[in-house]
């Protein structure tokens, strides 16, 4: 994604709250040699997955939801995935594109088995709804003819699903400019890699022009890494749980300098040791490290992106 890594690398060059130490990403790739430790995707052994087009459609419908869980301590993505896939069990036709239209609120709460009003519940179901419309719309139905329709590439794939679905368009303005970051439009391209082990419906001649997914997990581990350095002011916000307003200078520059880290810790794995790895890999082994602290301190941004 020429656009995320270009638009991140500009905001990482005028950026005030956020700086990536490349001293400690040299320490961080010398500790562990070179090699990123594998993680396995479906490492929690929660995801559907039947091989074919209905889990196409999970893995859409899963990433379409896929953003802020915070503000409900007892939720996590753990729940929406594990969830989405018993519904699927139970029903096949659950997350079908005309259902997907007709969810109300306290059905999709009954569907994830979810007690309590959830976050963001509004853009939840507006969301399920443009997913479930322009699937009909443009897809037969079926996000499995979306991915058919981008020709074994990650780069339209993501392409698509931005222009198709406005929901997946992640992006913001930084100091004037357009900021492309693509969170969950570029992790449904990696959850189908990693789902289907980068064959069929998985497989993407282009898969390493996929960068991290900017969330809130991964720039929290960076910074416990020492590679992203924030601000007094941005840290002590954080460490106090205050929110950070979506679009705001230091919300972006989060994100965009997790992007960039990233790509510089690849370019470094290159050089220094001849190895070529993914960010999807990265992501996945940062990711990872983040879920199991519960106690990593992360940024508290109110967001339909991530
Ligand atoms: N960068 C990055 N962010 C990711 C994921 C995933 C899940 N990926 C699945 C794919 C394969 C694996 O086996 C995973 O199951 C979720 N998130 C983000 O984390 C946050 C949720 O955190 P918590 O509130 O603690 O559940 C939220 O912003 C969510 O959007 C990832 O892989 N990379």
């Amino acid at each position: 994604m020429e656009e995320v890594r270009i638009s991140s690398a500009w905001v990482a060059s005028h950026s005030n709250h956020v700086k990536v130490d490349s001293s400690e990403l040299e320490r961080v790739v010398d500790n562990i040699q070179g090699s990123i430790p594998k993680v396995e995707w479906n490492f929690e052994g929660i995801h559907y997955f039947d091989n074919g087009p209905l889990t196409v459609q999970y893995l859409f419908v899963l990433d379409a939801l896929n953003f802020c869980f915070w503000p409900d301590k007892d939720l996590d993505y753990n729940h929406l995935a594990s969830e989405l896939k018993a519904a699927l069990l139970n029903d096949k036709s659950a997350l079908d594109a005309d259902r997907l239209q007709s969810y109300t609120g306290p059905q999709l709460r009954q569907l994830l088995k979810w007690p309590r009003v959830l976050p963001l519940e509004e853009e939840r179901i507006r969301l399920l709804h443009e997913v479930g419309q322009e699937l009909e719309r443009s897809f037969g139905g079926e996000a499995a003819n979306l991915v058919k329709a981008c020709g074994k590439s990650a780069v339209s794939l993501v392409t698509l699903v931005a222009r198709h679905f406005p929901g997946f368009r992640d992006h913001s303005l930084y100091k004037g400019r357009q900021v492309f970051l693509y969170k969950r439009a570029q992790i449904f391209a990696a959850d189908l890699w990693g789902a289907f082990k980068g064959q069929g419906y998985g497989y993407f001649y282009d898969i390493s022009s996929v960068t991290i997914f900017a969330d809130y997990i991964v720039p929290a581990v960076l910074r416990q890494l020492g590679v992203l350095k924030y601000s007094l002011e941005l840290s002590s916000s954080i460490d106090a749980k205050n929110e950070i307003s979506p679009g705001s200078e230091q919300e972006v520059e989060i994100r965009a300098c997790s992007i960039v880290a990233v790509e510089k810790m690849r370019e470094l794995l290159e050089r220094k040791f001849g190895k070529q790895v993914l960010s999807v890999e990265i992501d996945l082994w940062l990711w990872a490290i983040g879920v199991q602290n519960p106690s990593l301190k992360h940024h508290r941004t109110l967001s339909i992106y991530y």
